[in-house]
């Protein structure tokens, strides 16, 4: 590591701290190869039935799929992240505007404990949407946070609900089903450091996004690890692809036709690793029930109606700041 770069940080230390290793039955042990059947999916290719089955079928098995070639340039892409980058480096990361008013959350690796234990990770999240508003009151540091992210943000919701109208073809509901009620709920940014000891440590606990789909932005630093049969398998680091996931909101509106994987971030020794999620979720006032066009008497409805306010609160679907992100 070279010297300066990571100065005195709670990161730069020989051998992970006993309150950041996680007990046995969490910890990841050794890190399994990536995988190889992950669907990587190509839109640079024709949009048609094919690329269509393709989405279905990666949702369906694994509830996960990359796409390349999706239309978002490179530069808005990189300037986001060296942005992030910039943000994670600043020595102050204070939640105070100048006029005392924010919508941004910022969890030191320390702000989570579990039994004592913190994650190897600084994060920092905020609401999205309406983008117009919602952006004032993003941080002023780094000074171009605020242009940057929302236009990275503009390009992904569209990115997005191509996504989304792609599987209501797929799945039997009309294109834009989703329009009305869907947004960019929230954006989540992990910040992981190297870390000595990989096997020890956790970037985020296994969760389900609590979303229709996420758009992840992960680089070319691989960490992601995907629950398919009971076993975590790696996903790949494509520099530029998005990975794309079906939140647990989809998985209710498809009444199960698609799935929602469990998922978790891993360490590693040599390199920082950098994930942009942006989140696409429906309206807080949004009642998310399965589609009417794919309930029968064959297939009955398999989850309850939750208006999405309510769903987040009940299941604290983003953790120790889910009160505060309802609030903004
Ligand atoms: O860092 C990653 O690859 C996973 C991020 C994630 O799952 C999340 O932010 O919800
Ligand atoms: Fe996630």
């Amino acid at each position: 590591m070279p010297a300066g770069i990571y100065g005195s940080s709670w990161y730069n230390v020989q051998e992970v701290p006993s309150n950041y290793a996680f007990p046995e039955e969490d910890r990841p042990g050794q890190l399994p190869p990536v995988c190889h059947t992950l669907p990587i999916i190509d839109f640079g290719k024709a949009i048609d039935a094919d690329l269509v089955n393709q989405i279905i079928k990666a949702s369906q098995e694994y509830g996960f799929f990359q796409v390349i070639n999706h239309g978002v340039s490179d530069d808005i892409i990189r300037d986001t992240a060296d942005i992030f980058k910039e943000f994670f480096e600043l020595p102050v990361k204070t939640s105070r505007n100048s006029r005392g008013r924010s919508n941004w959350a910022y969890a030191s690796s320390t702000s989570f404990n579990r039994d004592g234990i913190h994650l190897w990770r600084e994060n920092i999240k905020h609401p999205c949407h309406p983008l117009k508003e919602c952006m004032q009151q993003w941080p002023e540091n780094p000074a171009r946070y605020r242009e940057v992210v929302s236009t990275y943000l503009t390009e992904v919701r569209k990115f997005g609900n191509t996504i989304l109208n792609l599987i209501c073809k797929g799945i039997g509901l009309e294109v834009g089903y989703f329009d009305r009620f869907s947004e960019i709920g929230l954006l989540n940014v992990n910040s992981y450091p190297p870390c000595p000891d990989p096997s020890l440590t956790l970037g985020i606990l296994r969760h389900h996004d609590p979303s229709l789909i996420t758009i992840l932005y992960q680089g070319n630093v691989p960490g992601l690890q995907v629950m398919k049969d009971e076993k975590w398998i790696a996903v790949g680091a494509m520099p530029n692809a998005f990975v794309v996931n079906i939140g647990n909101q989809l998985e209710i509106f498809s009444n199960g036709l698609l799935k929602s994987a469990e998922h978790r971030a891993v360490t590693n020794s040599s390199e920082a690793r950098l994930s942009i999620a942006a989140l696409i979720s429906p309206s807080p006032d949004c009642i998310v029930e399965p589609a009417q066009a794919l309930v029968t008497e064959l297939n009955p409805a398999r989850y309850k109606p939750t208006m999405y306010k309510e769903f987040v609160h009940c299941s604290r679907a983003f953790g120790d700041d889910t009160e505060a992100m309802q609030r903004a």
